[in-house]
């Protein structure tokens, strides 16, 4: 099944053309790392995904239906811009946001898989930028997603931390969840997801497997990368000058 498809999609905004012409199917199951330099347009992709914004031309659906809507209380969401109240406690965030979803998790089994337990008492304030992390990703999983969509997730965690949340998001695909994720770590990428999609100047420059990638030395997957973005964007400056 069809968990997310993108067709031709562009998206305009003034004085910026943040994503040209982007197609890109998802099926039910896969982890997809979204790779890309600063402003390639992956928080822009992951915003059309969650129906924030609407696309300039193209379309967008997920799960077979429009974004945003009624399909939202089906997918979960981690962004960069998220913004927590700050004054309340860890276990009743989670326990208000599962509120919004008719299929929400039981709370603290959320706390216990997102290694929060033994925060859930204290205010969001309190806690560290790691913990943080992980209360936005139990405030993802426990509407039970059949699609999870995480922007930079792992960016402020530790090496353990890291670990733990793949895990719990590992654990979420076995129980038929399907992950779209963005990284700037190339080494994350290659061993988290199944496959990797890298994005430079709004376009889909590379779509393959993560074993494709594996089979280069970190130095060579950083090399390839590179060249990727380099032709993408010498690309760009050719289109320009016509
Ligand atoms: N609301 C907005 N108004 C104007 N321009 C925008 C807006 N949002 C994004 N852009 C522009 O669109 C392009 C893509 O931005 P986007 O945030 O999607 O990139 P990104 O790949 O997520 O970057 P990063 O790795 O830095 O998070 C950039 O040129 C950015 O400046």
């Amino acid at each position: 099944m069809t968990v997310l498809e993108m067709r031709d999609v562009r998206k305009d905004y003034p004085g910026a053309r943040a994503l040209d012409g982007v197609d890109l199917d998802v099926e039910r199951g896969e982890i997809v790392a979204v790779l890309g330099p600063n402003g390639a347009g992956k928080t822009t992709a992951f915003e059309l995904v969650l129906g924030l914004v609407r696309p300039t031309s193209g379309t967008v659906r997920v799960l077979g239906e429009r974004p945003g809507g009624r399909v939202r209380t089906r997918v979960g969401a981690m962004l960069q811009s998220a913004g927590l109240p700050e004054q309340t406690t860890v276990r009743e965030v989670v326990r208000l946001v599962g509120r919004a979803y008719p299929q929400a998790l039981d709370t603290d089994d959320v706390l216990a898989r997102t290694a929060l337990t033994k925060r859930a008492s204290r205010t969001v304030t309190s806690l560290s930028g790691g913990e943080r992390q992980r209360l936005l990703l139990a405030m993802a999983l426990v509407g039970a997603p059949e699609l999870l969509v995480l922007d930079e997730p792992t960016a402020a965690m530790d090496v353990a931390s890291r670990r733990t949340f793949w895990d719990q998001a590992r654990a979420s695909v076995h129980d038929g969840a399907t992950i779209l994720f963005a990284t700037h770590d190339l080494a994350e990428a290659s061993t988290v997801a199944d496959r990797v999609v890298v994005v430079a100047d709004g376009r889909i420059v590379a779509d393959t497997t993560a074993d494709a990638l594996t089979h280069h030395g970190r130095e060579d997957l950083e090399e390839v990368f590179l060249a990727l973005v380099a032709e993408s964007s010498s690309a760009v400056d050719e289109g320009d000058d016509s």
